[in-house]
């Protein structure tokens, strides 16, 4: 097995935490984005802003220097929301089969550029809900090749909003998926992607 397919995504991955680490580790990873949040929102003294500071670097003292990554739990949670990784805000996908999905999102502010969501940040949701859909159902792994982003009205934050993807059609190991972001049935951002299912031995 060569070192790149060892930190492939693999369903086997779901084992790699008992229900106990699953859930003190997804606490963490919601406290981080509860953190990344109150930042955000915060406009603080310098007194509190320096005890949050010092606050937030014992914290990463607490967690030392990590585990490599074929180790780790950021990211690799797949049935978890927002796999717990605090990049992405957690996606939700209520329902994924072999060719289309359905989930809910709400960003926050951390996530906003001026006032409506980041059009750097909304390709994260794309990213994921059609990254789940190109590797589920048996799929062999697939990696995002292309994504085209259409921004057709700002999407506010603080509001839950649906995303759907689905999978348009196959060639060889090419996946053509699209995908929208909703609010009341209104098309706020919709994407075209392309997946493309990695060789057996990757290069
Ligand atoms: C499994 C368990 C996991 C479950 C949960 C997972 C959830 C995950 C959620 C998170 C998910 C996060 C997911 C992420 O974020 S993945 C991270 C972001 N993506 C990358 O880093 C990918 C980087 N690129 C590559 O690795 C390679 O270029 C790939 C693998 C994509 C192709 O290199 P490879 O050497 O294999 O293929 P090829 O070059 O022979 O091309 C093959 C065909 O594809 C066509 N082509 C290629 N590129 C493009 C392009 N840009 N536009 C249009 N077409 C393109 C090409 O013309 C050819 O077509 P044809 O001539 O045959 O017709």
């Amino acid at each position: 097995m060569s070192a790149d397919s060892r930190l492939l995504p693999s369903y086997a991955d779901l084992s790699i935490a008992s229900p106990a680490e699953r859930r003190s580790f997804n606490a963490l990873v919601d406290a981080l984005r509860d953190a990344q949040e109150a930042v955000t929102r915060s406009r603080p003294s310098e007194s509190a802003a320096r005890r949050a500071a010092a606050l937030l670097s014992e914290a990463a003292e607490l967690l030392g220097e990590g585990v490599p990554d074929s180790e780790q739990l950021a990211g690799r949670l797949w049935d978890e929301p927002g796999r717990a990784q605090a990049l992405a805000p957690p996606l939700y996908i209520d329902d994924v089969d072999g060719t289309s999905a359905r989930g809910r999102v709400t960003f926050s502010r951390f996530h906003a550029g001026v006032r409506t969501v980041h059009g750097g940040a909304l390709p994260l949701v794309f990213d994921e809900i059609m990254g789940r859909l190109a590797t589920t159902s048996g799929k062999p792994f697939a990696r995002t090749a292309h994504l085209t982003i259409d921004y057709r009205a700002g999407v506010p934050v603080d509001t839950e909003v649906e995303v759907f993807a689905r999978v348009k059609r196959v060639e060889g190991r090419k996946l053509f998926l699209s995908s929208e972001l909703c609010l009341d049935g209104t098309v706020l951002t919709e994407c075209q992607g392309l997946w493309v299912q990695i060789r057996e031995d990757p290069r």
